[in-house]
């Protein structure tokens, strides 16, 4: 008779959580500067359902596999919307873009045009030779610094590696690494920060004047300006491509395949669905953010993990020397031979996903989990760094160990396994995973296949560090600069 009383009373209730202030709630208990394990500890105190507060916004903390599992999957339909934040609408064109566009319809015909005619399995494939090209280029400069002794700055260089495959990709373009690319850098950096800043109109939403706070803080001005910025950048690649009509006089060509931007121009053209400009430069967006960065953040957080343990290393470059034999470099079509490397990366993105608190998700009605009353429209965290250190899912998590991969383990990345969702799962996982993996796995490859590597003089490798960046992509803080061997 109790048992269901008591139930049904837990229904009622919200998540535990720490008890907050009047009108600022939570805010002051959480360190934005690392939100993902401030949000951690949190989930150590309260459990694997945190319930806080940021100002007018409730919001809930998940941080176990089974949790994440429900929200992400059984009651995906009901987790599935996005928050509508000031500095993400705004760089989006108000949200039409994919990944902080709400839930209906637009969103999937959107998504629809990505994973059918801008990043289908054959397309993938078929800008491979893009990426052999940039990952050779990035070798010969390794080459040449090797050569020369100098230091090479890896975090640096994955990032122009990642960026110019995706301009490439996107625009057939490639940048010359100095003024051009250091542009295209400030502006893609900018826009990283805007997306993870909060407005006094976000938290404290229909209260007078928040908007005019904002505005006098500077904040909506600067985001104005980096918005125009990355508006005329890509207008002025829409028009150079409709006015030369494929004609890139001033940069290097690629002909072989139509671009991103060629296929939307054309989707526009077919009427097939209903875009106009808006819509792609919001989708460039998307590509350019979550494209570019996350690849580069994968590399550098492995070389990172293998320069502090040196047999993972050793035996990572055993594998790749001796599955390839002699050769001048690795392709694509090698990958599927190195099972080793394939846990390295695994192993890389369970310590240090590269989103680590996936995409922020809002309910789209009130539900129950775990027992517990979620209202509609709460902000939801699914902390996939809690998820891929928890004890009761992982033996010795905070080791690296990419053994644990091996063996008969099944656990893969595709949204299937709960306590490893470097992508996220359901309806809104990444649809660049086989191209983030591939850009990954050809890196990682050859930058082990090609050469040793070894610390600056007078740097220990304990002087190498973990922490992380502020921002929706977890970039190491500071950059990790090694010696590279021939
Ligand atoms: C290896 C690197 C990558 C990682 C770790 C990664 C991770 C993620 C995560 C965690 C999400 C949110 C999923 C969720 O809410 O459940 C996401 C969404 C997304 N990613 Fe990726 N991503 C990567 C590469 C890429 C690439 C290369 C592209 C594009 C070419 C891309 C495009 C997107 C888009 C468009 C979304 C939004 C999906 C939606 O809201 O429906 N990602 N990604």
């Amino acid at each position: 008779y109790i048992l269901p009383k008591i139930i049904k009373n837990k229904s009622n209730l919200n998540p535990p959580g720490p008890p907050g202030l009047p009108f600022i709630g939570n805010l002051h208990q959480i360190d934005q500067s690392s939100l993902h394990t401030s949000l951690w500890n949190l989930s150590k105190l309260y459990g694997p359902i945190v319930s806080l507060r940021f100002g007018f916004n409730s919001a809930v903390v998940i941080s176990s596999a089974t949790l994440a599992k429900e929200v992400l999957k059984t009651q995906d339909l009901v987790f599935c919307n996005r928050p509508l934040f000031i500095g993400q609408q705004k760089i989006t064109y108000d949200g039409i873009d994919i990944a902080f566009s709400s839930y209906n319809e637009h969103w999937r015909e959107m998504r629809k045009i990505f994973t059918l005619h801008l990043f289908s399995p054959k397309r993938v494939q078929s800008f491979k030779y893009i990426r052999e090209d940039e990952v050779a280029s990035a070798m010969k400069t390794i080459h040449d610094l090797a050569l020369s002794s100098k230091m090479v700055n890896l975090s640096e260089m994955m990032k122009n590696v990642t960026t110019n495959m995706m301009m490439r990709v996107s625009f057939g373009k490639r940048y010359q690494y100095g003024h051009e690319i250091t542009n295209v850098f400030r502006l893609l950096n900018e826009l990283q920060a805007y997306l993870v800043d909060l407005y006094v109109s976000d938290i404290w939403p229909g209260l007078p004047f928040v908007g005019l706070v904002d505005r006098l803080m500077g904040k909506k001005n600067r985001l104005e300006k980096c918005f125009r910025d990355l508006d005329s950048f890509y207008q002025q690649l829409i028009d150079e491509r409709l006015v030369n009509n494929r004609k890139h006089k001033s940069c290097e060509e690629d002909k072989d395949e139509d671009d991103v931007i060629d296929t939307l121009l054309q989707l526009v053209k077919d009427k097939l669905f209903n875009l106009n400009h808006e819509h792609i430069k919001a989708m460039l967006m998307d590509v350019l953010i979550a494209g570019t960065d996350t690849s580069a953040a994968i590399v550098v957080w492995a070389m990172t993990s293998l320069i502090r343990n040196h047999k993972v290393m050793k035996k990572a470059q055993e594998e790749v020397r001796n599955v390839i034999g002699k050769n001048s470099k690795i392709n694509e079509d090698d990958l599927p031979k190195l099972t080793y490397l394939k846990a390295v990366i695994k192993e890389t993105m369970r310590l240090y996903p590269p989103a680590p608190l996936l995409v922020p998700r809002e309910t789209r009605k009130d539900s129950i989990v775990h027992g517990y009353k979620i209202k509609q429209k709460t902000l939801v965290y699914v902390n996939a760094w809690a998820v891929a250190r928890d004890p009761n899912s992982w033996e010795s998590p905070e080791e690296f160990l990419p053994e644990r991969f091996l063996g008969g383990c099944d656990i893969d990345f595709k949204g299937n396994d709960f306590e490893f969702i470097p992508f996220g799962a359901g309806r809104r996982i990444c649809p660049g995973m086989s191209i983030g993996v591939i850009t990954v796995e050809l890196l990682l490859a050859n930058l082990l296949y090609l050469f040793d590597w070894g610390l600056p003089n007078g740097i220990g490798k304990e002087d190498i560090d973990f922490d992380a960046m502020p921002g929706i992509t977890m970039h190491k803080r500071n950059e990790l600069c090694l010696l590279a061997h021939v």
